[in-house]
């Protein structure tokens, strides 16, 4: 199946397919024909003493006619059945690559980020090998085999029907082999994924794991990991080793053993032994162990190969995209009026994290989640960014249902941040324009200015130029914020929604990210994550959330009167800052122990 699909991708490549397949044909037939002249040269010169200048400038002639052209043609298939299979590979990654792209969030909460790479990378590679072993080695070793049998037909029809035997032989133990490595190859291809797996989980951990001495469980992890690697690869070159040249080797032996009592036997008969005939099959048969020889080396890439084949397409066929935009209209947000209506929802279809979630945000109106975590915040801004889809309930905006908004229109009219942003490899200026042309430089210096990102940004040797490594880890998280902001106002969108920072910065870039905030919320629908109270306490609307519902809502003074959920985390967290006043390191750890903690479950 998954065979018949890979070849399926050569369609496009056919003509210089065909072309190599030819060339393999003239090249394999030129192959077979020089044990032929030679045998025909033993036997109708050299014996009978006929060395006359023609019959040796004729044999000579041909026999090197057929080494020049056998070499060339080889060259020629085996570089097009090679460039052949790299376009099959281009193409591949690249579907994969924009497969991936568009699947949905809950296929990532799902698949380790290590084994998605894996398949990108090292299973789309593994997939060259059987287009470079079926296109070139078995097709041509195949096409030799053929090749060689008609020529021992031409020599000796008896024998060479006698010798036709040897096909099943092959083929039995090609069967055995494939049958004894194909479970071996599911165990090394999923252990590399799992190494791979590991391995992205500790790099992308690594801070968390110096600090908290992870190091040595994750060395046992990988390493447990990479023995059962070791023993399905040795287990395999074991069969391999005993199945491939021993086997070959024992069946080349009583070939040719029993090719001599043939000849034997026919000399005892009374018939003259041709010596060309014998030199021809045996030359002939030599040729024939090697190629078995080398498609039961490829057996295995080959298996290899199709197990790989069978783990893209799985990937290729997933059918968990990230929500689309459904019917014909194309809806504009003009205001930004938000409205939830009796949401609820669950990532895994069993436990529902929201419920009946309804809240209205008017246009330019800030309404803050506030509650303990996983109290459901960031769901419903998932919910809310469309991330996963909603299937109960309803969320509008400016009275339209989201899910018949454009992507384009929703993701250019709200700008997201995220607690922790997300800083692209490039420069400062290409993270704030994000390849987006509209946004000129004039743009991105505004952006920055007013978000009060500029003051830094100029400071830095490059300035605007300054060159941004992986997730930005060189910038400190109160400036990926500030890059973060004015990424997001250089798109100057209608809705604001903003997972507050949680990470300590010094307090002038805190004042700066808070002074950023207000600006950017002006005038704009905000919907925002809160973990300070204190910087929501002008909010239109606070939204009090517990165990996915919202157990209280309304604004700053009047959830305050209420004295419930509210009014506890609020007097904690102004606790928190008195205490932290008088002795910060005491009141820290009396806050985190605290059986109301709110970074605890309980409140
Ligand atoms: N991707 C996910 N897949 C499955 N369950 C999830 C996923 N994300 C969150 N949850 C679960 O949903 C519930 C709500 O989580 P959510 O992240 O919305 O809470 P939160 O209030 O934003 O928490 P925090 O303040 O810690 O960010 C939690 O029980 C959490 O375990």
């Amino acid at each position: 199946m998954a065979f018949r699909r890979l070849m399926g991708y050569l369609k496009p490549y056919q003509g210089k397919f065909w072309i190599a397949f030819v060339a393999l044909l003239i090249a394999t037939g030129t192959d077979v024909m020089i044990p032929v002249i030679v045998s025909k040269f033993i036997d109708n010169a050299l014996i009978p003493r006929q060395l006359d200048p023609a019959t040796l400038w004729f044999y000579g002639g041909i026999f090197l006619l057929l080494q020049v052209i056998s070499p060339s043609l080889h060259y020629y298939q085996l570089i097009s059945f090679q460039v052949i299979a790299q376009w099959v590979i281009r193409q591949l990654r690249m579907d994969v690559f924009s497969k991936v792209q568009h699947l949905g969030l809950s296929f990532f909460d799902r698949t380790p980020t290590g084994s998605l790479v894996s398949r990108i990378t090292n299973d789309t590679e593994a997939i060259k090998e059987l287009y470079i072993s079926v296109l070139s080695s078995f097709l041509q070793n195949i096409i030799l085999i053929i090749g060689v049998f008609i020529a021992m037909f031409a020599l000796d029809v008896t024998l060479a029907a006698y010798c036709l035997i040897l096909l099943p032989v092959f083929y039995m133990l090609m069967q055995t082999y494939r049958r004894l490595s194909s479970k071996v190859y599911h165990v090394v291809r999923s252990k590399l994924s799992q190494m791979n797996a590991k391995l992205n989980e500790s790099i992308q951990g690594m801070n968390i794991i110096q600090a908290l001495r992870q190091e040595s469980r994750l060395r046992t992890e990988f390493g447990k990991l990479n023995q059962e690697h070791y023993v399905a690869v040795v287990k395999n070159l074991k069969i391999f080793g005993l199945l491939l040249r021993p086997a070959t080797y024992l069946i080349s032996l009583t070939t040719i053993v029993l090719v001599f009592n043939y000849f034997g036997i026919q000399s005892i008969a009374g018939g003259a032994v041709r010596i060309g005939v014998l030199y021809g099959i045996l030359n002939l048969l030599d040729r024939i162990f090697e190629p078995v020889n080398q498609m039961m080396m490829r057996l295995s890439q080959m298996q290899q190969a199709v197990v790989s084949a069978e783990r893209v397409f799985e990937l290729l066929d997933q059918t968990e995209y990230a929500p689309q935009k459904e019917g014909d209209g194309n809806p504009v947000i003009r205001h930004g009026r938000i409205e939830f209506e009796n949401v609820s929802f669950s990532y895994d279809g069993k436990n529902d994290v929201l419920k009946n979630i309804s809240f209205v945000a008017e246009p330019g109106q800030t309404v803050a989640l506030v509650g303990h975590t996983g109290s459901g915040k960031s769901s419903i801004i998932n919910l809310l960014m469309r991330f996963y889809p909603v299937k109960r309930g309803t969320i509008k905006i400016d009275g339209v249902p989201l899910q018949c908004y454009s992507d384009e229109e929703l993701r250019s009219k709200m700008g997201l941040v995220l607690q922790d942003p997300f800083l692209f490899v490039g420069d400062v200026r290409s993270n704030i324009r994000l390849h987006n042309h509209d946004i000129s430089d004039k743009k991105i210096k505004e952006a920055a200015r007013f978000v009060q990102a500029d003051t830094f940004i100029e400071k830095l040797p490059q300035g605007y130029d300054e060159p941004v490594g992986e997730r930005g880890a060189t910038f400190s998280s109160g400036q990926r914020q500030l890059l973060a902001f004015a990424r997001t106002m250089a798109i100057d969108p209608k809705i604001l929604v903003l997972d507050e920072a949680t990470a300590s910065v010094d307090t002038e870039t805190e004042e700066a990210i808070q002074t950023a905030l207000e600006k950017m919320r002006k005038g704009r629908t905000t919907i925002a994550i809160a973990h300070r109270l204190s910087t929501i306490q002008d909010a239109d609307l606070i939204l009090v959330l517990h165990r996915g519902e919202i157990v209280e809502r309304g604004n700053h003074q009047e959830l305050l009167a209420k004295k419930g959920l509210y009014y506890k985390m609020y007097l904690l967290q102004s606790g928190a800052v008195l205490l932290e006043t008088n002795e910060q390191t005491t009141a820290r750890s009396l806050i985190l122990n605290s059986p109301n903690s709110i970074f605890g479950r309980k409140l």
